[in-house]
C-alpha cells in the first residue's frame, strides 16, 4: 500500500526474538510532533462550498479504491460466514472507535445500550474478548458485561478463561486472581513489574502538564494516556516536550502514538496479537482448521493482532475506519454502528445455523 494513504508513523522499536525489545532512541521533538499531527486522520467534511465539494470526490474515490482491498465485512458477510460454516468463531473486540464512538471526552466514551445488547447477544453464541488500551477495570465499567473476557492495557492485563493448556500454568506471569470479576478466571499480567513505575510517571506527567489547557493524563494501569485532543494545537509541542523529559529518566518505557494521544508503556515483547494468541490458547481454540478468529478494531494497536491473524493465515481482521489507512486487515466498517451491523448479523447468521442444525 502507498505510505500516502497511512496516517500512521514508522514504529518507534525493533523486535528482537528475547521478551524485551530493542530499547528505541528517544525520538527528536519535531518528528514526534509531524506523528501527533498525523496520527488522526482527517474527518470528511461536507460542505456546499464548490472546491470542498471537488476534495470530497476526490477522498471518496480513494476511499472507493481502498475499499476494493480492504471490502466492507457487511458487504463480504457472506464470503466470511462461508467460511465460518464447519468452524467455531471466537470474536475479539477493540472498545474505543469500534464499539463506542471517539468523542473529546475519554470519560464520556459511553457505549449505546443497542450496542451492548449487541454486544451481549453475540457473546451468547461465540466466545467474545474485549482487548482496549484502556484499563481493563474501566472498559469494564463501560460494558458492564459479565459475559465477556476483557483484556486491558493493550493486552498487557489479561483475565483469561479457567481451562488452560500446560504451556500457560507453567508461565510465571500467571498468578492467582484475587478480584471478584476474574474469581473463575486466571489473570495474566506480563508487565507487572513495570507498575510502580509507570505509577511514577502518572504523577509527574499530572504535575508537569497540569497548567497545559485540555490535556488530560488518564492511568491505564500498565500504560499511561497523554490525551491533547482538546488541547491548542499551539501547545502541542509543550506537550510533546514534556514527555520527551520525563521518559528520558525512563529508558525501559517508550511512547507510541495513537489517535490524538500519546501512549507511554513498557518496552516489552507483547501486545494485543499476543493476546489474541493467547486467549485462544486458553480458551482451546488454537486448533487452526476448526475455528475462526474474527478481530475488530480502529486503532494502530488493533494491527498487532491483525497482523498475526494474516500471517499466520488464521481468522479475519476487520478494520473500524472511514478513511483510507494502512492496514493488515482483511475487511473494513465505517464506524461503530456498521460494528452493530455486523455483530447482529452474526447472531441471525448462528441461530439459522442451529435452526437448521436441530431440523436435520
Ligand atoms: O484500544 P482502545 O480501546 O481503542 O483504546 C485506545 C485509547 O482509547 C481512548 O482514547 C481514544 O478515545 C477517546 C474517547 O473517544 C478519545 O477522546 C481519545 O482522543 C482517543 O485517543 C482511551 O482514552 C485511551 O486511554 C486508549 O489508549
Amino acid at each position: 500500500m502507498s505510505s500516502s494513504l497511512s496516517p500512521y508513523s514508522p514504529p518507534s522499536a525493533t523486535f528482537s526474538s528475547t521478551s524485551y525489545l530493542t530499547i528505541p532512541r528517544r525520538k527528536p521533538i519535531n518528528d514526534c510532533l509531524d506523528a501527533m499531527k498525523s496520527s488522526s486522520p482527517p474527518c470528511k467534511k461536507v460542505s456546499k462550498d464548490i472546491i470542498f465539494d471537488a476534495a470530497f470526490e476526490e477522498a471518496d474515490a480513494v476511499y472507493r479504491n481502498w475499499m476494493s482491498k480492504y471490502p466492507s465485512a457487511l458487504t463480504s458477510f457472506e464470503q466470511i460466514t462461508n467460511y465460518a460454516k464447519d468452524k467455531k468463531i471466537a470474536l475479539f473486540m477493540d472498545y474505543d472507535g469500534t464499539l463506542s464512538p471517539i468523542v473529546d471526552n475519554p470519560d464520556l466514551a459511553f457505549m449505546s445500550s443497542a450496542m451492548r445488547t449487541a454486544v451481549k447477544h453475540v457473546a451468547k453464541y461465540f466466545p467474545t474478548a474485549i482487548i482496549s488500551g484502556r484499563s481493563r477495570d474501566k472498559v469494564y465499567e463501560f460494558v458492564g458485561l459479565k459475559e465477556l473476557y476483557y483484556v486491558g492495557s493493550h493486552g498487557l492485563d489479561l483475565v483469561g478463561p479457567v481451562k488452560y493448556s500446560e504451556s500457560i500454568a507453567t508461565n510465571h506471569n500467571c498468578i492467582s486472581p484475587t478480584d471478584e470479576l476474574v474469581s473463575t478466571a486466571n489473570l495474566f499480567q506480563t508487565a507487572r513489574e513495570f507498575l510502580p513505575m509507570i505509577d511514577e510517571v502518572f504523577r509527574s506527567l499530572i504535575e508537569k502538564t497540569k497548567d497545559i489547557k485540555g490535556s488530560k493524563i488518564e492511568n491505564n494501569k500498565f500504560c499511561l494516556s497523554v490525551h491533547y485532543r482538546l488541547v491548542d494545537e499551539n501547545s502541542w509541542t509543550v506537550i510533546a516536550q514534556c514527555v520527551h523529559d520525563i521518559l528520558k529518566n525512563y529508558p525501559r518505557l517508550e511512547q507510541t502514538y495513537g489517535m490524538k494521544v500519546l501512549e507511554i508503556r513498557p518496552i516489552i515483547n507483547w501486545n494485543k496479537g499476543d493476546a489474541v494468541e493467547f486467549m485462544l490458547e486458553s480458551l482451546g481454540l488454537n486448533d487452526r482448521g476448526a475455528m475462526l478468529p474474527i478481530y475488530i478494531g480502529d486503532d494502530r494497536t488493533d494491527e498487532d493482532a491483525f497482523k498475526v491473524l494474516r500471517e499466520s493465515n488464521r481468522g479475519y481482521g476487520i478494520l473500524v475506519s472511514s478513511v483510507p489507512k494502512e492496514t493488515y486487515a482483511h475487511f473494513s466498517l465505517k464506524d461503530p454502528s456498521e460494528v452493530m451491523v455486523f455483530l447482529r448479523s452474526l447472531v441471525r447468521w448462528k441461530k439459522s445455523q442451529i435452526a437448521v442444525y436441530r431440523s436435520s
